[in-house]
């Protein structure tokens, strides 16, 4: 378990972290979002001890970091395994060197290397390639020596740092994949840094999302997104911006399953005589399943008869607020 309480983290006069507070339970998936510069990796960096912090308190399975030095320092980050965009990978040990360099550092033996080197190669499905260099493999490939690397010596903490952004779509999601399975396989807990939404979607169960150091939003990932705060339009900006175009009010309408199955719009519109522009429709897949949204626009006059409709047969609904987004977002914020 993590547990972070008023945190802040200083480059000089310049505030990197501020006041954080989090709490993040064992074997869950976490994402952390945010602009870039925000203070996404200097957290993780927090978390696992690279960095110190100035005040506040950031507790590991009940281990003030801040409070380890020296061999206890390197014990607790053998706990904590990290991967990067850049796979950091060194250029001239072959795949299966990479893989047993941690546990060569902590003196295993060879028997107990070669066990662990030959099993992970296989669960991230790369045994074919134990003796190629490097430079030899592909960017999916290198990121799951890397991800078998982080794993050699049994982290519980699994920490990802844009993993999957130097990967095209298809082969970031098999790397999420892989990672959910070792989630789920091995009872890892990880934070998920990213700028691609589908990943995060698919993949986390909580989200965090950091502004210029601070946390402004948080929440389970399914309503999240399904209600986004209005950070999170900041950050996503004119991508998710709906606006009216007959100057009604705009509802995003949330049926579940089994409403969304029925033909929702055409009755509303039958029954209260009147037709409805629908802005945007989408159904998401999530790491517990898939949501389905219809952002429609509402004629003002007629907003209390279609508040009074969807509430009688129980299908959730919010306002959208119009004409705040699409200001702030971030250039490298994408879709996939
Ligand atoms: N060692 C350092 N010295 C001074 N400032 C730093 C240092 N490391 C990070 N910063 C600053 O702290 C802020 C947060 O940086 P950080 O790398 O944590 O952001 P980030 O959210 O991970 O960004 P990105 O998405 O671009 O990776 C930035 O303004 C950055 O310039």
């Amino acid at each position: 378990m993590i547990e972070i309480r008023g945190l802040c983290k200083h480059f000089d006069d310049f505030s990197a972290l501020e006041d954080i507070h989090m709490t993040m339970e064992s074997g869950k998936v976490y994402g952390l979002i945010g602009q870039s510069g925000s203070g996404k990796s200097t957290l993780l960096r927090c978390i696992n001890g690279l960095t110190g912090y100035e005040s506040g308190s950031l507790k590991v399975d009940g281990v003030e970091v801040s409070s380890l030095s020296g061999l206890e320092a390197r014990r607790f980050r053998r706990d904590i395994g990290m991967i990067f965009q850049q796979f950091s990978l060194l250029k001239r040990l072959s795949v299966y060197d990479n893989v047993a360099l941690p546990m060569r550092c902590w003196k295993y033996s060879k028997s107990e290397i070669d066990k662990r080197v030959t099993e992970l190669l296989e669960m991230v499905h790369i045994a074919d390639k134990r003796d190629a260099l490097p430079t030899e493999l592909s960017g999916g490939q290198k990121q799951r020596v890397a991800i078998a690397r982080a794993l050699t010596m049994n982290p519980k903490f699994l920490l990802c740092d844009e993993a999957t952004s130097a990967l095209d779509p298809n082969i970031a999601e098999t790397i999420m994949d892989l990672l959910s399975d070792i989630n789920q396989q091995l009872g890892i807990t990880m934070i998920v840094v990213t700028h691609q939404l589908s990943i995060l979607k698919s993949s986390c169960e909580q989200v965090y999302l950091l502004e210029r150091g601070r946390l402004v939003a948080q929440g389970d990932i399914t309503s999240f997104f399904s209600t986004p705060p209005q950070a999170l339009r900041r950050l996503m900006g004119s991508q998710e911006a709906v606006e009216p175009t007959g100057g009604g009010t705009v509802l995003r309408l949330l049926p579940t399953r089994q409403q969304a199955a029925q033909p929702i719009l055409s009755r509303m519109a039958r029954e209260l005589g009147q037709d409805f522009s629908v802005l945007k429709a989408d159904r998401e897949q999530y790491r517990h399943g898939a949501v389905t949204y219809l952002i429609i626009e509402v004629p003002n006059g007629l907003l209390p008869q279609v508040r009074d409709w969807l509430e009688r047969r129980q299908i959730a609904w919010v306002a959208e607020p119009c004409g705040q987004s699409g200001k702030e977002a971030g250039p490298q914020w994408m879709q996939n």
